[in-house]
Formats: structure tokens, C-alpha cells, sequence
């Protein structure tokens, strides 16, 4: 096979759609109640085309609900998510998740991408340049099962760029990892969202969402306290929760 002929993943290449329209997301009166239990209520929502979207907020707020409401995997009970006029199921193929814990198959690392990118019918060629992406090509061979905690997450997160997603997510993706885990997967991520794939993203971390976010929702009780740009919302946050929650105050 000529050079020519090798499919590879490009970290540096913009991604190219055939249906560019994904975004804006348009989020309207969304509420979601499991069992007689009210989780979010009333939320509107605009997201730009591009960037980062941090959204944060206290335990329970409804963070990881909203998150799987707009990828798709859950259905809301009121109002209506469009991702450029389409709903969330019509779409979900074209994006991807990261959760907390990374899901993985019980195979070698190798293997576990070569899984989405034959799911995906993509090119095994770029296999290599999706692990060399995340550093992990040297581990290829090894069962995933024996990775650490930071080379299992990069491991979830080659795979989820392997389908080449519009949007990304991830829900607490770097929870409980070292500094370095952290850098790590945060550089890959500036890289996606340099691409031109829309993430948006929970942490609990601050320090994470000053170094990622465009712009930041924050979640109350299952409402938004406040959306604002990033540049606004850190040095002003405009909500009282918004406020306590960033100086170190109990939110609830
Ligand atoms: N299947 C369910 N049935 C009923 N209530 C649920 C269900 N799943 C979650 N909840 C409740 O919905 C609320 C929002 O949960 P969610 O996981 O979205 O919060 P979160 O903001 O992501 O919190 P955390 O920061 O702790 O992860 C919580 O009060 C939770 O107990």
C-alpha cells in the first residue's frame, strides 16, 4: 500500500463534516423528573458553534443528568434539546462520551480502538496515530485491564475520538488523577477542541475550568444559576451559588 493510501488520524487536521449544522445547540423549558423526583426544571440553554463549555456546580445539581440528556442517552420528561434543529437520539452517533470511569473492552489496548474504528468502518491504519496521539502506542499489545487510572482514561478518550465526533463530552473525566494525568488529558483535549470538536465538559475542578472553559454554565438545585463567557464568570460571577461555590463557601 502506498503512503498515499494510509489512512491516519491527524492530530493537527481540522475535522471536515458533510453536515456542518450540528451546532448552535438550542436547549427550551428542559425538565427531567425520575419517578415523582423533579432533577432539572426549566432550562434554556444556547451554545455557540465552537469552543469549550465547562459546567459545574454542587453535587446533585443535575450536572451528569443534563449531560446525558443532550448526548441522547436519556429521554427529558419537558421542553425540547436541538442540536442545529435535530434531536439528541438523531445525533448521538455523532458524538462521544468520556465518563468518570473509563468503559473499556477486556482486550488488549490495541484492540479496544480497533473496535470503534471497525464499528465505525474507518480505516484500522489510523489505529497507531489515535495511540501515539494519547502516548500510549508503546502499550498496544498490553490488556487494557492493566493500564493505570490516567492511561485507561487517555486509552477512553483515543477511542472516543476514533468515531471523529462533532461534539465531545465528559463527565468528570479527570477525577482522581495525578497532575500529570491531568496535564495529559487536558492537552488532548485543547487539541480537539483546536480541531474544531465542541466539547463540553463537568469537573469539579476549578482550577480545570479556568484552564479550559470559553464559557461556564453553572447548575443550581436543577437550574442554571448563570451562563457566562469565562472571562466574566471567574473574576465575576454574577449568581450568589456561583459566588460561594468559587470562594470555597458550602453550596447546596
Ligand atoms: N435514576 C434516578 N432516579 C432518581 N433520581 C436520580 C436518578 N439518577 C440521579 N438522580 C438524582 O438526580 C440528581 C442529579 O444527579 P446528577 O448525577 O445529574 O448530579 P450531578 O450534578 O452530576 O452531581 P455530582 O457532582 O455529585 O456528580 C441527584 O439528586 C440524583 O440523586
Amino acid at each position: 500500500m502506498s503512503n498515499a493510501q494510509i489512512a491516519t488520524f491527524s492530530p493537527t487536521a481540522q475535522r471536515v463534516t458533510t453536515d456542518p449544522c450540528l451546532l448552535p445547540l438550542r436547549v427550551r423549558d428542559l425538565g427531567l423528573k425520575c419517578a415523582e423526583t423533579s432533577i432539572l426544571h426549566g432550562l434554556d440553554l444556547d451554545l455557540a458553534p465552537r469552543g469549550c463549555t465547562v459546567i459545574m456546580g454542587p453535587n446533585g445539581a443535575g450536572k451528569s443528568m443534563l449531560l446525558k440528556l443532550l448526548h441522547g442517552l436519556i429521554q427529558p420528561t419537558a421542553g425540547r434539546i436541538e442540536w442545529g434543529g435535530k434531536s439528541p437520539t438523531e445525533v448521538t452517533a455523532r458524538q462521544a462520551m468520556v465518563f468518570q470511569k473509563p468503559v473499556l473492552l477486556r482486550r488488549s489496548v490495541g484492540a479496544n480502538i480497533d473496535f470503534v474504528l471497525k464499528a465505525r468502518r474507518k480505516p484500522l491504519t489510523q489505529r497507531d496515530s489515535l495511540l501515539e496521539h494519547v502516548g500510549l502506542l508503546h502499550k498496544a499489545r498490553d490488556p487494557a485491564r492493566r493500564l493505570s487510572g490516567g492511561e485507561a482514561q487517555r486509552l477512553a478518550l483515543a477511542r472516543a475520538l476514533a468515531s471523529e465526533p462533532e461534539v465531545l463530552f465528559l463527565d468528570e473525566a479527570t477525577a482522581s488523577l495525578d497532575p500529570a494525568s491531568v496535564k495529559a488529558i487536558e492537552d488532548i483535549i485543547l487539541d480537539a477542541s483546536a480541531r474544531g470538536i465542541r466539547i463540553i465538559l463537568v469537573t469539579h475542578d476549578i482550577g480545570q475550568a479556568k484552564r479550559l472553559a470559553d464559557d461556564v454554565v453553572f447548575l443550581q438545585g436543577g437550574r442554571v444559576a448563570e451562563h457566562s463567557a469565562a472571562r466574566d464568570f471567574f473574576p465575576n460571577p454574577q449568581s450568589p451559588a456561583a459566588r460561594d461555590y468559587l470562594n470555597g463557601r458550602l453550596v447546596f
